[in-house]
């Protein structure tokens, strides 16, 4: 599988291409709304209620405080007793008002803070729950892992940072509408100029965000490598080869380096947005001093009064800012409308592919008498030209143990995915008790067999865990437990340990214990066993880290648990390969060679070779 941080971002070329790109962001925020609703409907209408009235307060207080100066002027000009009280009543009103406004904006936080813990927490649910319906072919996919990589990074923040950024551009041109309507009674020209000397400020704003925001759409690949640097850097299980091989520096230098191609970029688009910036907001600032001017003229020869020019002064001075903060947000928004993408095309990855062919689905007698067929079975993984297998026929008898050996990459695991039905073959088919794979339903299948991977889990939880994983519905059955752990032979690694079937293992948690790999084997073989009904058993190279003595033990226990099962073992080891009662050799995903070890070994073709091989590797 290629690294996902592999693939080369393309920008868009065309304006054409840049407007589909940004028009398909902002489809994004129906789908965001759904989820916020959803994730808490209260919170959200009292979200809405808040910042509306937030909206609209700026402009009551602005009206207000023009009354205050209109009500000082007409006082201080002889307007009398009751015309003071006037002033100190609206100063009272304006007082309040601040109070709302205040005690708004520390709710608003407030509330925003509890939104963000829901709806993080809905996506992460909603995250983990799509990873549940996601097939192998999924996860061995490096697009589709990086959907869900990605996705999993920033779900606790970027989609509230979407919904606030709405709902700031909502509430910005609320406020501006309600300041349009007092420039209006006053001076519509005002109104105009506001708008017109906004626009180039807006125009270049869009360009800038647009900009940055493909900047960071092309560099997300690049992010993730530099992730992967620091990952390479603080992992526990890479120290030792970072040490051994003092790949310290040359690690920290591609990082360095990425890093420096990042802060360019980033200084360069900031650099433009300081020019810009700086000389729109000059243009802006020339045009609010003309209508000052014009205003103030206006004040002067008494045709509008005091009150209203500083109302129209702070209604301007505030106008711009409300604008400056929808163009912000609209920039941000960018950003979190991309993630917001990636999520959706994650949580809408079709699935399904694994349920059956056929309604109901058919299903193959109970117990062990089922033979496994596999005729003339092709498979490619998605996306690879290479055939993993290749018209390759095998039949498993019930009861019989089969051991599959060939070299590495002949497609020994390859088989075992098809037979779990992880993955289809391309071609052919594969019968399980005479009922084709494809007709049955994968958990029905799956629940028949029991299985050690090659790369089996070691999970961070208790012993007793660790076995009893192999079959949930007996976690909490001890003998059930202490039976696999015998039978798997990690009886004695067990009674060595501090707190015994209680001890926790691994080093991620306090007071976890570490074991040995071999040692962790024990416990993956006594989990395949914990399924006492199962009747298939696939142990995948079983005995890798397990010294000779173990693995002889285990052997001839299992041919005896093993007992009337089918059993499929797939060993580099001929000590234990031959203790089957068929081998197949695979090579170049196909059965070169299939007999009883004594048959192979007349035979006189790769396995008598390859096992002459390492029999004389032990006897010289
Ligand atoms: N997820 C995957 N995506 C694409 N190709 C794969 C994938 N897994 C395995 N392959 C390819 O399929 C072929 C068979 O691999 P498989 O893992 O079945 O070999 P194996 O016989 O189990 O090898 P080993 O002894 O090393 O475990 C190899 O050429 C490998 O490169």
């Amino acid at each position: 599988m290629s690294p996902p941080y592999s693939r080369q971002p393309r920008p868009p070329e065309s304006l054409k291409a840049r407007l589909k790109n940004a028009g398909s962001l902002f489809r994004q925020l129906p789908g965001t709304f759904r989820l916020f609703w959803e994730s808490s409907p209260r919170g959200a209408v009292v979200l809405a209620a808040l910042t509306l009235v937030a909206a609209v307060l700026p402009a009551a207080i602005a009206w207000v405080g023009k009354l205050i100066v209109d009500g000082v002027v007409a006082a201080a000009g002889g307007g009398g007793e009751a015309a003071r009280e006037r002033v100190l009543r609206l100063v009272l009103l304006e007082f309040g008002l601040m109070v709302g406004s205040a005690t708004l904006d520390r709710a608003l936080s407030m509330v925003r803070e509890l939104l963000r813990a829901n709806l993080g927490n809905l996506l992460n649910e909603r995250i983990l729950q799509k990873a549940l319906e996601l097939e192998l072919r999924h996860f061995e996919d490096s697009d589709t892992y990086d959907k869900m990589q990605n996705a999993r990074r920033e779900a606790s923040s970027r989609p509230l940072g979407l919904v606030m950024d709405a709902l700031s551009i909502v509430r910005n041109a609320v406020t501006l509408s309600t300041y349009a309507v007092l420039l209006v009674s006053l001076s519509p020209w005002s109104v105009v100029v506001l708008v017109a000397a906004s626009i180039p400020a807006f125009i270049a704003e869009a360009r800038l965000a647009a900009e940055g925001f493909r900047l960071y759409s092309w560099r997300a690949p690049e992010g993730r490598k530099l992730n992967y640097l620091e990952w390479i850097l603080t992992r526990d299980n890479h120290v030792k080869e970072v040490k051994l091989f003092g790949l310290g520096p040359l690690v920290l230098g591609r990082y360095r380096e990425l890093f420096q191609k990042f802060f360019r970029e980033d200084r360069a688009l900031a650099m433009k947005r300081m020019g810009w910036g700086l000389g729109l907001g000059l243009v802006s600032l020339g045009a609010f001093y003309g209508c000052y001017a014009f205003v103030a003229s206006r004040a002067a020869q008494g045709s509008i009064t005091v009150g209203d020019m500083v109302l129209y002064l702070g209604v301007f001075r505030q106008g711009q800012s409300a604008f400056q903060g929808i163009l912000s947000s609209v920039g941000s928004m960018y950003e979190g409308a991309l993630f917001m993408s990636n999520l959706f095309a994650y949580l809408e990855i079709p699935t399904g592919q694994e349920s059956s062919r056929v309604l109901p689905a058919l299903t193959a007698p109970r117990g062990r008498g089922n033979a496994i067929e596999l005729r003339n079975v092709s498979f490619r993984y998605p996306g690879k030209d290479a055939w993993a297998l290749r018209n390759l026929s095998l039949r498993l008898e019930p009861g019989e143990k089969l051991a599959l050996v060939g070299e590495n990459g002949a497609g020994k695991s390859t088989l075992v995915k098809l037979l779990l039905r992880l993955y289809e073959p391309t071609e052919g088919d594969i019968l399980y008790g005479g009922v084709n794979l494809k007709d049955m339903d994968p958990e029905d299948l799956r629940s028949r067999f029991g299985a050690v991977f090659q790369d089996f889990v070691r999970y961070q939880f208790s012993v007793a865990e660790n076995i009893g994983l192999g079959h949930v519905p007996a976690l909490e059955d001890r003998n059930r437990i202490v039976r696999a752990a015998e039978q798997g032979g990690a009886s004695t690694v067990i009674s060595a340990l501090p707190s015994q079937y209680d001890t926790m293992l691994g080093g991620w948690f306090e007071k976890g214990h570490e074991l040995s790999g071999g040692q962790w084997q024990k416990l993956g073989v006594a989990r395949a066993f914990m399924r006492e009904d199962a009747e298939v058993l696939i142990l995948d190279e079983p005995t890798a880290s397990i010294d000779a003595e173990s693995e002889h033990a285990l052997f001839e226990r299992f041919q005896e648990l093993a007992a009337d099962r089918i059993a499929l073992v797939i060993s580099h080891r001929f000590s234990t390969v031959r203790m089957a009662d068929r081998i197949a050799v695979l090579h170049n995903g196909t059965v070169e060679e299939l007999g009883s070890h004594a048959e192979l070994m007349a035979r006189n073709g790769r396995y008598a070779h390859l096992f002459n091989l390492q029999a004389r590797g032990y006897r010289d």
